[in-house]
Formats: C-alpha cells, structure tokens, sequence
C-alpha cells in the first residue's frame, strides 16, 4: 500500500460508527418508511453497509451522481450532476441523503436544493464524515458519524484520483 496512507478510522471503529447511525435512524423512523437516497460515487460503501444495519423498513433506496473533486484534493467549486434520480421517486416521502463525506459543503447543499425540489414529506441528512475547517457553505448534519481535521482523507469509497476507494477503513493521505 502507499506509505503516504495513515491509518485515520480503523474497519471496527466505523463498524461501530455505522450501527450507532443505523440505531439513531431506526429510533425516529418508528412506523415509517424511508426512502433512502445516496450520493454517488464515495458513499457506495457506506450506504451498503448503512442500510444492512437498519431495522426499519426502507421503501426504496435512489442513487443520483454529482462531482466535484476531478482532479486532486481540492474543490472544483462547481458541482457536477452526472447521474439523476428516477422520475417522481422521492415526492412525498420521508428521505434521508447519504453522504460519505461534508467538506466545503457545497455538494451536499446542491443535493440537499436537488432533492427539496421534488417536494419530500421530510428531508434529513446522514453522512459519515464531517470535515468543518473547510466548509463553505453551512450545512445541518442530522445523523453525522465523526468529525475529522482539515486532511485529505481516501478509502471506504471515498478516493483522490478515482484510487483507494476499495480500502476498507479511512486513512489520510500524508503529502
Ligand atoms: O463538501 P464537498 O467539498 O463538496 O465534498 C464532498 C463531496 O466530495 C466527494 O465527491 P467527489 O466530487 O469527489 O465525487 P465522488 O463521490 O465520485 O468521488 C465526496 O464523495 C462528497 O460527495
Ligand atoms: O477528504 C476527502 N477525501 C476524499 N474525497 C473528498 N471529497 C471531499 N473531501 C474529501
Ligand atoms: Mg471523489
């Protein structure tokens, strides 16, 4: 593996990260049922393993693509949407976005205006990681996993390059 690559969130420590949100949701989803809509390509792995630890019943699970980081570590600042949402999936629903990751925030925002668009019944935020040193745009995390410094971070589906995102814990990518 690349020596640049520290251990940042070992496979157990999001393990345990992953049930807790699992649980939070499971608490205030009683006798609903959510459509869960995740951000690709970074939050692949987290949302399978997200929703295999939810009890309550989820109606659907929608995928749309956005991107931003094309090249290297930094923002773009322009939002790509490379992949939409099926046609009327998600009106009227209870929704829940799943991100990997909230950096400047400006991805998630554009998600967040993308799906309020189509009228939800509710509309809450899960991500995994929250990275608030470099936010842009603020952003209200409903179910956040952990807060991390201001690192480049690679694995558990997130990636620099399109590379790492097949590692299976989080590591920071020492220059
Ligand atoms: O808060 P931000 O600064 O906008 O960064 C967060 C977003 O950036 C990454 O996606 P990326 O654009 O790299 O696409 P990818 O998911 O396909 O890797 C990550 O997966 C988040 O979706
Ligand atoms: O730290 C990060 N790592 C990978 N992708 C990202 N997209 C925003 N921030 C990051
Ligand atoms: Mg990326």
């Amino acid at each position: 593996m690349n020596p640049n690559l520290k251990l940042l969130i070992s496979e157990s420590e999001i393990a345990d990260i992953v049930k807790r949100l699992a649980q939070e949701i499971d608490r205030d989803y009683v006798n609903r049922s959510p459509v869960v809509v995740a951000v690709l390509k970074g939050s692949f792995i987290f949302l399978a393993d997200l929703i295999r630890q939810i009890q309550t019943p989820i109606k659907n699970v929608e995928l749309f693509r956005l991107s931003t980081y094309v090249n290297g570590t930094t923002s773009s600042g322009q939002v790509k949407m490379l992949m939409g949402l099926s046609n009327g999936s998600i009106s009227k629903q209870d929704v829940i976005l799943v991100e990997d990751i909230v950096d400047t925030g400006l991805s998630t925002s554009i998600a967040l205006q993308l799906l309020k668009a189509q009228y939800p019944a509710s509309l809450k935020l899960c991500a995994l990681l929250d990275k608030p040193a470099r936010r842009r745009i603020s952003v209200k995390i409903d179910y956040l996993g952990r807060t991390i410094g201001d690192r480049f971070i690679v694995g558990y589906g997130t990636d620099i390059n399109e590379q790492y995102r097949q590692l299976p814990a989080i590591y920071v990518l020492e220059e």
